[in-house]
């Protein structure tokens, strides 16, 4: 059933708008530093290039199905309210088809030059975001972002195991890091956002909890993530360069949410967000620089 109220011809742009790219070339930045740091070595290119393909492909599929299901409160958030699906530049058939397309091929593409593994994953990440957070979980609590976030910190695993096909504890501790960092990185845009959420009954944490609290729950999130981003070093798989990263740029994020917690400067909501960016960006290159650049020196042999 296509929406008799589609208005304009949808561009080529629209469609690339619905993959959400910023986010997921974020996320293929995670997943190629997962694969990176599964290996001593160079990556295949093989990998790479089918690898990376295949989950931007899927984590666009899963972009593209929050668009359609969430058409209706975007068309209400100033945020989102020029998005095509809510515009109705493009119907919720044409949607519909295109996410499928999108996630059929990623899939396919994983499954025929990747490994199963990685496939299941990855779809298993794809149905996290696209159904559990954007059905089910956005809607009902305000822990949404915190367990939903499981799926948009899924990147690096997939790209480790795209590699090396199978699960590691290193992959893990990687996902444990942008885990922790998900709720920093939203809960301050959902601060500065918080009328519009309430305006379309959505339990983000301002709306349900308030503005002193959530500024709380950053604060104490972004001390845990600065402990969690320590472990790299501490377990051997990364050295004293991405330690310096991960101390320097934590440290930075601490500063933010301190800032936002003391309440006086109005920007510090959109500011502690534009930062989270820098953040995930920043430890995860240093890491990589780190990986080739210096060995590993664990705690044990600085010890002995
Ligand atoms: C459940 C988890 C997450 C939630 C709820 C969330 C929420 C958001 C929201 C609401 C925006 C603003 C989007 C817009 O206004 O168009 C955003 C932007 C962004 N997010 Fe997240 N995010 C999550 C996880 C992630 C992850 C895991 C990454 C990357 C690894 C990421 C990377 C980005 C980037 C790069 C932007 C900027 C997009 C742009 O400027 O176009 N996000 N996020
Ligand atoms: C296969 C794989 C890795 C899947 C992950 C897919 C993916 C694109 C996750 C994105 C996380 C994100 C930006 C959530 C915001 O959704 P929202 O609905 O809260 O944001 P909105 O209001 O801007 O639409």
């Amino acid at each position: 059933m296509t929406d008799s109220t589609a208005k304009g011809r949808a561009t080529w742009r629209d469609y690339y708008e619905m993959c959400k790219p910023n986010v997921v070339y974020m996320m293929l930045v995670t997943a190629m530093i997962g694969m990176f740091m599964a290996v001593p070595g160079m990556v295949p290119w093989e990998v790479l290039l089918y690898g990376n393909v295949g989950i931007g492909l899927c984590a666009a599929s899963a972009a593209a199905v929050n668009h359609l299901v969430d058409r209706r409160i975007d068309l209400v958030m100033a945020r989102t309210q020029n998005r095509p699906v809510a515009q109705g530049r493009i119907d919720t058939l044409h949607a519909s088809i295109f996410a499928l397309v999108l996630g059929l091929a990623g899939m396919a593409m994983l499954l025929i030059k990747i490994n199963a593994l990685t496939a299941w994953l990855t779809l298993a990440s794809l149905l996290g975001y696209a159904v559990v957070y954007t059905l089910w979980l956005k809607r009902a609590t305000p822990q949404n972002i915190v367990i939903g976030g499981l799926a948009g910190a899924a990147p690096p695993l997939l790209g480790w195991t795209a590699v090396t096909g199978e699960i590691h504890g290193h992959a893990l501790l990687l996902v444990l890091i942008i885990f922790a960092w998900t709720p920093p990185h939203f809960w301050a845009l959902a601060i500065a956002r918080k009328e519009e959420y309430a305006k379309v009954d959505i339990p983000m944490l301002p709306v349900t909890h308030g503005v002193k609290y959530t500024a709380l729950q950053i604060l104490l999130y972004t001390l845990i993530l600065f402990a969690v981003s320590l472990m790299p070093f501490a377990t051997g798989m990364s050295g004293s360069l991405y330690l310096l990263g991960a101390v320097v740029f934590g440290a930075g994020f601490i500063y933010w949410a301190i800032v936002l917690m003391r309440g006086k400067n109005p920007k510090a909501p959109m500011e502690t967000f534009k930062y989270s960016l820098i953040y995930l960006l920043a430890i995860f290159v240093i890491m990589l620089a780190d990986h080739y650049l210096l060995p590993a020196v664990t705690i044990y042999e600085l010890g002995a």
